[in-house]
């Protein structure tokens, strides 16, 4: 009798494909993110990348990082992936949810985060760690009991033939 198989993807591995799966989503030219919330029971409750919302055109809207006219970056516009997965959740309560995202979240989304209930966040890049909004982040998660970790990078590829 065959056995089971043994080179199954982890939990992590699992969650954290799909949130970097979500993020190839993600029109921005510059930094692509992903987000995949998951429940206590390892039940992927919603998902999310970054984007425009819904009604402002990914190509009348500008994805320009910089400008003389703040107006006329996307920072002012965009959402990001964290929360557009907390807004996409129409389930219910995100209470003691795990959010996996693959870049640390900024202070805007930590305030998200803590105030569904989110209880933990694991994160694959923190390139923007020098950061205000970063260290804020960070500083407000601290103080709420909102723990995170960076993702364990594994050996595995994947390859999806689409
Ligand atoms: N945790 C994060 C951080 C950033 N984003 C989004 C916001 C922008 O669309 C993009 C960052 O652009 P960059 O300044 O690197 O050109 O990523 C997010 O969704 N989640
Ligand atoms: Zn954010």
């Amino acid at each position: 009798m065959s056995e089971k198989r043994k080179d199954y993807l982890s939990w992590d591995e699992y969650f954290m494909g799909v949130a970097m799966l979500s993020g190839m989503r993600s029109k921005d030219p510059s930094t692509q993110v992903g987000c995949c919330i998951v429940s206590q029971e390892n039940k992927i409750l919603s998902m999310g990348y970054n984007g425009f919302p819904t009604g402002c055109s990914d190509d009348e809207f500008p994805w320009a990082r910089e400008g003389d006219d703040p107006l006329e970056t996307k920072y002012v516009y965009s959402t990001h992936s964290e929360l557009n997965a907390i807004l996409n959740y129409s389930g219910g309560s995100l209470v003691g949810a795990r959010l996996y995202v693959s870049l640390f979240p900024c202070n805007e989304c930590a305030k998200a985060i803590i105030q569904c209930g989110i209880r933990e966040v694991i994160y694959a890049n923190d390139k923007y760690s020098d950061t205000p909004s970063v260290i804020a982040s960070k500083r407000m998660m601290d103080a709420a009991g909102v723990k995170y970790h960076q993702y364990r990078k594994t050996e595995r590829e994947v390859t999806i033939c689409l």
